[in-house]
């Protein structure tokens, strides 16, 4: 659907995923605007997207802004884009952030804001940009959940419910907007090698970094590829790897359907990727026992010392 100058209006730009999903479309001559919070790390993105421009017409347009916190504050820098480079025909959902740590230790604020930041930071420019992507008959939005938007697991009661929330957004949006040709996917990351990641990693329980370590870390740049992929052709769906392809199998429920064949597939594997699944959480269920068994084993050791 997209020839070259298309216009890529991208959240959380500025890092990790984002930027990588921002050097893709800039790859394939796409015009840019990239959004984050901090401008010195929006300019130092700029310039490195820049060197993979494929011809001298290309712009990398960067804006301050949070996307987290006032409407009319996003609405307008959407305005702003659109004022100098026409249209949004894409918009990737990338700005996000996580905290983990169990239930009862984390701060009831943390739920509050990645809520704002992963939740309402995706509806707020969605909501900016559908009116005219639905009028024009032409128009792609990505939301990035993650694979802990598939399942719930130790340690991400915060961050797992507001990457949930974006697909269930994704799913009735899409129902809206199909006969106007315009297409949503979700993409459910794994973890990836990312600034956001290793921030994350300095408070991660040892639970939730050794249930995560049952999937590779990945780079960016290929998640970002398969992304802006998925995106391009329509599908609802994006995912990384055999363990992405068999979460998104699993727990495709009542998502739209992209193809024929991603239909067949689910309803034939459903079975089976159910049964590996229950091993799976059998040794997730392990891995917390043992880490409380763990934890209680120095005192045990303090008392009959
Ligand atoms: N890395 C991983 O393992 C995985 C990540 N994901 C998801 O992918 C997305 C990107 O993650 P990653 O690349 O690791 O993250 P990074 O922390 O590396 O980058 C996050 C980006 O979002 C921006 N951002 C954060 N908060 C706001 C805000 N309130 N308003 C505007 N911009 C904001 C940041 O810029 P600034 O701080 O300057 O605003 C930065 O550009 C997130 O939604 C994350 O949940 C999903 C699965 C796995
Ligand atoms: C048939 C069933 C197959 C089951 C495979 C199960 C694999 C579960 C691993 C979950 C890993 C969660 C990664 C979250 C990454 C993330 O979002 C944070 N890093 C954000 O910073």
């Amino acid at each position: 659907m997209f020839m070259l100058h298309f216009f890529s209006f991208v959240t959380g730009g500025s890092s990790g995923i984002g930027k990588c999903i921002a050097i893709e479309c800039y790859k394939q001559g796409a015009f840019i605007t990239l959004v984050a919070r901090n401008e010195d790390k929006l300019l130092q993105a700029k310039k490195e997207i820049e060197k993979h421009s494929i011809n001298d017409k290309q712009v990398v347009l960067c804006i301050s802004v949070d996307v987290s916190q006032d409407y009319n504050q996003v609405e307008n820098v959407i305005k702003q884009a659109q004022e100098k480079l026409g249209p949004v025909d894409m918009l990737v959902n990338c700005a996000g952030t996580s905290m983990s740590g169990k239930f009862e230790e984390l701060e009831v604020s943390s739920f509050e804001k990645l809520m704002s930041i992963n939740y309402l930071g995706s509806v707020y420019p969605s909501r900016a940009v559908i009116t005219t992507m639905k009028e024009r008959r032409v128009g792609r939005i990505v939301f990035v959940s993650s694979q802990a938007g598939q399942l719930g697991l130790f340690g991400f009661t915060a961050y797992s419910s507001s990457k949930f929330a974006i697909r269930g957004l994704a799913e009735a949006l899409q129902m809206e907007v199909k006969p106007y040709n315009v297409y949503v996917t979700v993409a459910y990351p794994p973890d990836t090698d990312t600034p956001g990641l290793a921030e994350e990693n300095k408070t991660k329980p040892l639970e939730t970094r050794l249930i995560s370590e049952t999937t590779a870390i990945c780079k960016p740049e290929q998640v970002a590829k398969q992304i802006v992929k998925d995106a391009i052709q329509g599908n609802f769906n994006s995912s990384i790897g055999s363990d992405g392809y068999m979460l998104s199998s699993l727990t495709c429920g009542m998502a739209p359907v992209t193809s024929i064949t991603e239909g067949l597939q689910q309803v034939v594997t459903m079975g089976l990727f159910r049964t590996i699944a229950l091993f799976y959480l059998g040794s997730f269920d392990n891995i917390v026992r043992r880490c409380m068994v763990q934890k209680a084993k120095p005192e045990v050791v303090d008392k009959t010392a």
